[in-house]
Parts: structure tokens; C-alpha cells; sequence
């Protein structure tokens, strides 16, 4: 099985997210993609807005109808600080057999070598990286002190092209917190999610 993991806050999840994943199911010839929501991101300390809970219960909604799509809540059931390395060694643990891929935009790409146990990382993985137009090529280089001449190329080959949607989740949790249009930025059902648990300080400003 080739089984792509897409790590991220999902706070909440957007449109940007759900495309990324299609392009790499479809491009990347993945059979399933599992999204796992972190607990704290270690490079964002003060964790996330949303809770655990709203999190993933938006991001079963986002995946309702997506076939092969799931959530996995191994980062937030083991909670504190979600190093990638420990996840992948526990999917590696359960899933011995499978050609594991961590999806990423090229900006996650050029922070990997700071990431703990970067090495260890790309031998359980294969980063799968996706390219937007309007942004700068990712620069594989970045791993050059990693790993060596021909995995570089395999992880290169596995590129993933996709159309630029510009949405983030602070863009989006900005636009419900001052009011703004917000709705289209994400999935129809994680919106009506979000106006039902007034989440990101939605409705705030009429009070
Ligand atoms: N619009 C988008 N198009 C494609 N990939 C995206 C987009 N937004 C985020 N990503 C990718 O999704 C992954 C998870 O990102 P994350 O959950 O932190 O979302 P985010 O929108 O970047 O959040 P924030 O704005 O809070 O930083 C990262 O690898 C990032 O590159
Ligand atoms: O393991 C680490 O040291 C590490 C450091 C920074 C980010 N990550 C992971 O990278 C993925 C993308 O994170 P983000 O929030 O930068 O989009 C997510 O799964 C994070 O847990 C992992």
C-alpha cells in the first residue's frame, strides 16, 4: 500500500488542504491519505486556536465522501508536542509493509532539516512535495546533508503539481474573527461546523 500521511494543525482545515491531498492521491498514485492533526506543532509553541476535538471532528466532516481520505488522532491522543519522527515510527511499527509519503507544501520542505531527527524522518518517509504556481521551485538541496544522490532524485521525481489556491487557516480564522468573507475558504460542512460551535471567535464583534 502506498499511504500518504499529511500532517498539519488543521486549524481549521481549508479548501487548500483537501486539494493538496486530491493532487497527490491522484498525481502521486497514492491508495489512501491519512491527515493527522498535531497536538502542539513543535515550531508553534503556543499550540492551536480550536481544540483537539473541534479539529478533528472538522476534518471527518471535510473527508466525509472522499474515498481513501481518513483521519488519524495519533498525535492528538499522545498529546504534548507532536514530533514527526515518533509518529512515523509508530505507523511504521503498525504498518510494516507499507511505502509510507509525508505530504508537504514546499515551504514545509525548505523547514524539514530543522525538524527533530531529520534524517530518521526521510528513512521512514519519502517527502512528497507539492508545487503551486506563483511560488518559488522547491529547492531540493535543502536535503543534501541528509540523504544521498539517488534518493534526492527519487524524492525529487515525486513532485506533485497543483493549482495555486490561496487560503490559509490564520487567513481564514482572521476572516471570522473580523467578519469578513470566510465560508467558500473550506468545506460546506466544515463551515456550518464552525457557525454551530462558534469557533475562532466567530459572532464576537455583535455582542
Ligand atoms: N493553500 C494551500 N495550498 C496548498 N498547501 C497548503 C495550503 N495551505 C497550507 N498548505 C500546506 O498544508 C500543510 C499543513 O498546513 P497547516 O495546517 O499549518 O495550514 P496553514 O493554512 O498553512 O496554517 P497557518 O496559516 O495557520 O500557518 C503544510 O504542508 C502547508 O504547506
Ligand atoms: O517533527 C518536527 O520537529 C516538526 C517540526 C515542524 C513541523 N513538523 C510537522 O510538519 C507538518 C506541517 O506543519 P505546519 O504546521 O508547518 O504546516 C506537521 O505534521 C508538523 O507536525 C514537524
Amino acid at each position: 500500500m502506498r499511504l500518504g500521511l499529511f500532517g498539519g494543525s488543521f486549524d481549521p482545515v481549508h479548501r487548500g488542504h483537501l486539494l493538496l491531498a486530491e493532487c497527490c492521491m491522484e498525481q502521486g498514485g497514492l491508495d489512501r491519505v491519512w491527515f493527522v492533526p498535531s497536538a502542539v506543532q513543535p515550531h508553534k509553541p503556543g499550540g492551536p486556536v480550536a481544540g483537539d476535538a473541534d479539529r478533528v471532528r472538522m476534518l471527518r466532516l471535510a473527508l466525509e465522501g472522499r474515498p481513501g481520505m481518513e483521519v488519524s488522532t495519533l498525535e492528538v491522543e499522545r498529546g504534548e508536542v507532536s514530533y514527526s519522527v515518533d509518529t512515523l515510527r509508530e505507523i511504521r511499527r503498525q504498518l510494516p509493509d507499507a511505502e509510507l509519503f509525508f505530504l508537504m507544501g514546499a515551504d514545509t520542505l525548505h523547514d524539514l532539516p530543522t525538524w527533530r531527527g531529520p534524517a530518521e524522518v526521510l528513512a521512514l518517509a519519502t517527502p512528497m512535495v507539492v508545487c503551486r504556481p506563483g511560488e518559488p521551485e522547491p529547492d531540493f538541496g535543502v536535503l543534501s546533508g541528509l540523504v544521498g544522490g539517488d534518493r534526492l532524485a527519487a524524492i525529487a521525481a515525486s513532485r506533485v503539481a497543483m493549482p495555486a489556491t490561496e487560503v490559509s487557516s490564520s487567513d481564514l480564522r482572521r476572516r471570522i474573527a473580523v467578519g469578513e468573507p470566510w465560508r467558500e475558504m473550506t468545506d460546506a460542512a466544515v463551515a456550518d461546523d464552525i457557525e454551530a460551535h462558534k469557533l475562532y471567535g466567530l459572532g464576537n464583534r455583535e455582542q
